[in-house]
């Protein structure tokens, strides 16, 4: 049997929440705004770390948003994709599921084509160099309008066919989903999968909405929903997945360390909870150290992150046939470890 890293970084898995933008290391922010000839208000690669210190959720955005200004270019985008799925491939990740923000782009006059063919760019070298396959979800700015979202949507126009589905990201407390409940009844009608992060910080009631208002087929985050034993009953009844972002919750204060995140009561109250990165450049860590810090924080054992590994396929956007071909996978690399 391997030890226990060697089994987390084999183990094949699937990453859901995952922010392209938030996978912007410090190291190449420097040589984006080299070669873009853009200012940034650090001197030095230690400096920007430092910097990682937050307390809530808004911190942070106001940090990542500052960041993105280095990405200018179709080849930046491509690069920075390529970056991450290099990492991910690493960690044992078959499939990725993308964010990413086209607005934090479009309003500084990058175009929404030169991100998102950057972007595919990147996600056809990552099949062609690691058999890696990936999906686009379009996040809209919660913190901006409605409107805003709806010209977005507009925008995306040429490129549905490539984009799996909408998500709802940025400033959560004071934008609770019922905002976006008609942009995301258009996004259905143009056969687009649903996502939304809620719970994060805001209450369970958001939610709620999400389900009820928006129609999700996935929820990010959702810790605060414990906090409503109805509610858990209602996700773990209708098998919802939750993309749970363990070391995310601890840097941005939603849970008070590793060693009390609720990942093992998920499992334990059935719900279909997985784990990723959320923003890894931001928050310490890819996938493979989210699964080890969990691991060692909440005493995971063996089965528990097959557990997890299984619940990150069954709640992709993948056909079932892609699925049942991972979940084989997945059960053959369980069986030669054994
Ligand atoms: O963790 C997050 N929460 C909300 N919005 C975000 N945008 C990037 N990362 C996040
Ligand atoms: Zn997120």
């Amino acid at each position: 049997m391997t030890d226990l890293d060697a089994f987390i970084t084999g183990l094949p898995k699937a990453e859901l929440h995952l922010h392209i933008e938030g996978s912007l290391e410090p190291e190449q922010m420097f040589e984006f705004a080299r070669r873009n000839g853009v200012t940034i208000p650090f001197a030095s690669v230690d400096e920007v770390r430092a910097a990682y210190d937050f307390s809530n959720l808004q911190d942070f955005l106001d940090i990542y948003y500052a960041g993105a200004d280095v990405l200018r270019t179709e080849e930046d985008f491509r690069d920075l994709a390529l970056a991450y799925f290099d990492r991910a491939a690493a960690d044992g990740v078959v499939h990725a599921e993308i964010f990413f923000d086209p607005q934090t782009h479009t309003h500084r006059g990058v175009p929404f084509g030169v991100v998102a063919n950057g972007l595919l760019a990147g996600m056809a070298e990552a099949e062609k160099r690691h058999g890696l396959t990936a999906k686009l979800i379009l996040c809209f700015l919660r913190h901006l309008d409605e409107a805003d979202a709806f010209r977005t949507l507009e925008q995306a126009q040429p490129w549905l066919d490539q984009i799996a589905g909408v998500g709802l990201d940025s400033s959560e407390l004071g934008h609770p989903p019922s905002k976006f409940a008609r942009v995301f009844a258009a996004a259905a009608a143009m056969g687009l999968k649903r996502v939304a992060h809620a719970g994060e910080e805001g209450p369970p009631d958001y939610v709620h909405e999400a389900l009820d208002l928006l129609g999700v087929d996935r929820l990010d985050h959702g810790n605060r929903s414990l906090e409503d034993p109805a509610l858990v009953a209602r996700l773990a009844r209708s098998g919802m997945t939750l993309t749970v972002c363990p070391l995310s919750n601890v840097k941005l204060c939603n849970v008070a360390s590793i060693d009390v995140h609720p990942i093992d009561r998920m499992l334990r109250l059935g719900l279909r909870a997985t784990v990723n990165s959320d923003d890894p450049a931001y928050f310490g860590g890819y996938v493979g150290d989210n699964y080890r810090a969990i691991a060692k924080g909440r005493e995971l054992d063996r089965d528990d992150l097959v557990t997890l590994a299984r619940n990150s396929f069954l709640g992709s956007f993948l056909s079932d046939d892609e699925v049942a071909g991972h979940l084989a996978k997945l059960d053959a690399y369980v069986e030669a470890d054994a």
